[in-house]
């Protein structure tokens, strides 16, 4: 049987289909409104949606961005810091600038005093976890572990076994022999090449001198193969892993859909990570039930722990897992722009080389004990961190735990925190001639400050809380490395190789063009 619908059907006239019409722009043009002022917020979207707690009197200035995106595009490409740093100096917003990517709200400070006060504020003690550091295991270990007890028992832990100025004393020898080692690549790779791009050459040094350290395993440098090339590859893809930036973490709606595949490739290395260091750790219980033999790496030190910090294996792994991980690449990539500055300034390296003369004399190996006599050197190091900074953003950036003010301005909970680092140390009312590489700057009064973390004028280590832990290890190394480098050879331009100073700026900021020179062993130039 038929039913007869036809009373449901109003049949439209003119008047009807142009009363829709007209309803239909009216709402488009009520949704433009509403996301144009949503957009037209200072700081963007993820600030106008907050805008009731912030009355817009005193709300954060700062660009709008993109409708939706905000400055997504500042975070793609490999100058996020110079981008940042142009934004806030033609808004005149360098105290303090708001800005929003996606959902994700951000304050950035590019200015001393107010980088002070972010950095030094328990209210900034965390970090916001991107979806890759979860995967990666990373909120176990200490870099994103959330403040509290656990974060601060990993930091007691390894100030005491692993950054303690006589732990750092303890590997100085070590450190010297793969210094030595490195010396012999070059040599090898001048025979060879003709040429030698020293980036490699660091980065196994480097890696090695972590695993020195942190598992007691040191790999040759001709024997590339095995167990080496398996630890470089797995250092490599977690870093940039952590470098990709990552859509889902600043729209979590798109989280599922795992679109750049990080969380797939977190989840495949994650199963890697956990074979590779789980087995170092069962190695190293093997041998303690084996010989009651301890050495007197970090792994011994986390199964020594008594019951109260003991560690379950699954964190134990999170945590030396990013030792290695944070150690290696920071240290690499900073020598590397310090070499290049050697080559661009023939006069600074032979000033520098003749420091290491008068310390040493022609023929004794430079060592550890010789570096507080090396103030020229520190200065060249310094002077490298201020324009080369490897963490121009100070890395990984800090998370507001409850709501707080930066000077006037009200800062919501869950806001993102950076401090522009590279934007202070290329700022001329603060360091005058700022473009020009004068090391000799910190020799004189003014400049001659603590770089570790108290004066944010030059801050490369952070500050507060979340400083770097590794700072007097990491510096260390790059004294000696350096001054060991600078005493056996005259660095050179390579004939074919211009020596190119463009950035990029992944999880750390290296050389666009990796550094390709040639050297001269001292004595036969
Ligand atoms: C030239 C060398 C290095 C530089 C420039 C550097 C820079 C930094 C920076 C800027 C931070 C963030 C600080 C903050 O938020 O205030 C950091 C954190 C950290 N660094 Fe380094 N670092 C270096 C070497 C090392 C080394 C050698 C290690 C360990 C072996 C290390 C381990 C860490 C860890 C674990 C954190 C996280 C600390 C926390 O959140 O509590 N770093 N580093």
């Amino acid at each position: 049987m038929s039913q007869d619908f036809s009373f449901f059907f109003i049949p439209l006239t003119d008047h009807h289909s142009s009363y829709i019409l007209s309803f239909k722009l009216m709402l488009c043009l009520v949704l433009f409104l509403v996301v144009f002022s949503f957009w037209l917020y200072p700081g963007g979207l993820a600030w106008a949606i907050y805008k009731h707690q912030t009355k817009p009197k005193s709300a954060i200035p700062g660009p709008s961005g993109f409708p939706l995106l905000g400055l997504f595009f500042a975070f793609n490409g490999c100058l996020t810091h110079r981008v940042l740093e142009s934004l806030s100096k033609s808004l005149k917003t360098s105290y303090l600038m708001a800005f929003s990517v996606g959902f994700t709200r951000f304050i950035i400070a590019s200015n001393p005093e107010s980088a002070k006060e972010m950095l030094s504020s328990s209210a900034f003690a965390d970090r916001p976890v991107k979806e890759s550091a979860y995967e990666l295991l990373f909120h176990r270990a200490m870099g994103f572990a959330p403040y509290g007890e656990y974060w601060r028992s990993l930091r007691r832990i390894s100030a005491t076994h692993l950054f303690s100025p006589k732990r750092i004393a303890c590997f100085g020898e070590s450190r010297q022999h793969i210094g030595t080692k490195m010396v012999q690549e070059i040599v090898f790779s001048m025979q060879k090449e003709g040429f030698v791009e020293v980036k490699k050459i660091l980065h196994v040094g480097s890696l090695n001198n972590v695993m020195m350290s942190v598992f007691g395993k040191c790999y040759d440098f001709c024997n590339k193969n095995g167990e080496y090339v398996e630890v470089e590859g797995l250092v490599s893809e977690g870093y940039e892993l952590l470098g990709i930036f990552n859509w889902s973490d600043h729209f979590p709606f798109l989280g599922w859909l795992d679109l750049q595949g990080v969380r797939k490739r977190c989840r495949e290395l994650v199963d890697k990570v956990n074979v590779f260091v789980g087995k170092i750790i069962e190695d190293h219980r093997l041998n303690r039930a084996k010989n009651g033999v301890f050495s007197d790496d970090f792994v011994d030190v986390l199964l020594d722990l008594g019951k109260e910090n003991r560690l379950s294996d699954s964190d134990m792994i999170a945590v030396l897992w990013e030792m290695i991980f944070r150690g290696t690449d920071t240290v690499a990539i900073l020598l590397e722009w310090i070499l290049a500055r050697m080559v661009l300034h023939p006069e600074i390296q032979a000033k520098a080389q003749a420091e290491i003369d008068s310390v040493t004399g022609i023929n004794r190996a430079v060592c550890d004990a010789d570096l507080p006599n090396l103030p020229y050197l520190l200065a060249i190091i310094k002077e490298t961190l201020r324009m080369h900074p490897p963490g121009p953003l100070l890395s990984w950036a800090r998370l507001a735990i409850h709501d707080t003010h930066v000077g006037p301005h009200f800062i919501p909970a869950g806001t993102t925190a950076m401090v522009n680092m590279w934007a202070i140390t290329h700022d001329d009312k603060i360091w005058p001639k700022a473009e020009e590489f004068k090391p000799e700057r910190f020799m004189e009064e003014e400049h001659d400050f603590s770089i570790m973390g108290s004066d944010l004028r030059l801050a490369p280590f952070g500050s507060g809380r979340r400083v770097c832990p590794g700072k007097s290890l990491g510096l260390a190394t790059v004294h000696l490395w350096f001054a060991q480098l600078l005493q056996k050879f005259q660095w050179l331009p390579s004939d074919n190789n211009v020596v190119d100073l463009s950035e990029c700026l992944k999880l750390s900021m290296e050389m666009k063009h990796p550094l390709a020179c040639k050297v001269i062993p001292r004595g036969e130039s």
